[in-house]
């Protein structure tokens, strides 16, 4: 009953600095992320959660090791077929919005299809479905300066599903966020996953956010050290996460 296989990647290692004075932070990473899963990665300021997520994500390059998207190595691709990936399976969510100012919120949402070229009538349709779905319809002529934090979150995350990508990634989503909004997000994220199958992959240092998703890996010492899976019940999930991170003694903020 398993699904598809999204994004796998095989001893990866990642070095920073140069040659000589070099740290290893990532040191033979193995995973795989099928399709619908969503998880969280938690672990020890500075474990490597970001760098992971940069690497999956085709922003940064490991320095050994392979990334299977959709069946392709990451790594070896050109340029131009790198950017067309990135295009067309892959969705992002920072936790700083990166909504364009100059754009209203309907356009910032829109903005990956009409860059493709997608006729402007089936655009506003799109992103006016997705707005609907994340509470926007009445925000769609505001401006970003005109929104509060989690209406602006709300739309990069409607921005970054709009061109159904085969996998979201979001780097501390709830980051910025009161707790209100938070749950309001994860409670929407939590929604597309399940009714829209999509496959989402987030880092969080926050318990309470990671125990909407289904698993969480613990990244420490440059490994995935152990994953939790959900049962029913997410808050006995989030207390099983606070254990986790008391009995690993480290400096999860
Ligand atoms: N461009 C870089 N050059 C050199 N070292 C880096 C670079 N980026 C990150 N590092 C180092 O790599 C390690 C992992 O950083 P990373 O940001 O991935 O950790 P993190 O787990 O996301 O941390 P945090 O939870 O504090 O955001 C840290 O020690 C960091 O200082």
């Amino acid at each position: 009953m398993n699904e598809k296989k999204v994004v796998e990647i095989r001893h990866l290692i990642k070095d920073y600095g140069t040659k000589g004075f070099q740290t290893r932070v990532l040191k033979g990473i193995d995973l795989e992320i099928f399709q619908n899963d969503f998880i969280a990665i938690m672990g020890p300021s500075g474990s490597g959660k970001t760098t992971l997520l940069n690497i999956l994500s085709s922003i940064d390059k490991p320095t050994q090791g392979a990334v299977m998207l959709d069946g392709k190595d990451i790594t070896k691709v050109s340029n131009q077929e790198l950017s067309r990936l990135r295009r067309d399976k892959i969705g992002f969510i920072f936790q700083d919005y990166n909504l364009l100012d100059t754009m209203t919120l309907q356009d910032n949402i829109a903005l990956p299809l009409s860059l493709n070229g997608v006729p402007a009538r089936e655009c506003i349709q799109k992103a006016q479905k997705l707005a609907w779905m994340f509470g926007l319809e009445e925000h769609l002529q505001k401006y970003p300066y005109q929104l509060s934090g989690g209406q602006k979150q709300r739309g990069a995350t409607s921005r970054a599903l709009i061109t159904n990508p085969e996998i979201i990634f979001a780097d501390e989503p709830t980051g910025a966020l009161d707790s209100k909004s938070s749950r309001d997000l994860l409670e929407r994220l939590r929604t597309v996953n399940d009714q829209k199958k999509a496959t989402i992959l987030m880092v969080t240092h926050d318990a309470f956010c990671a125990s909407y998703a289904k698993d969480v890996f613990i990244l420490s010492d440059g490994m995935i050290q152990c994953r939790l899976s959900k049962g029913k019940d997410r808050k006995e999930f989030y207390d099983r996460i606070i254990d986790m991170q008391a009995s690993m003694g480290g400096d999860f903020s």
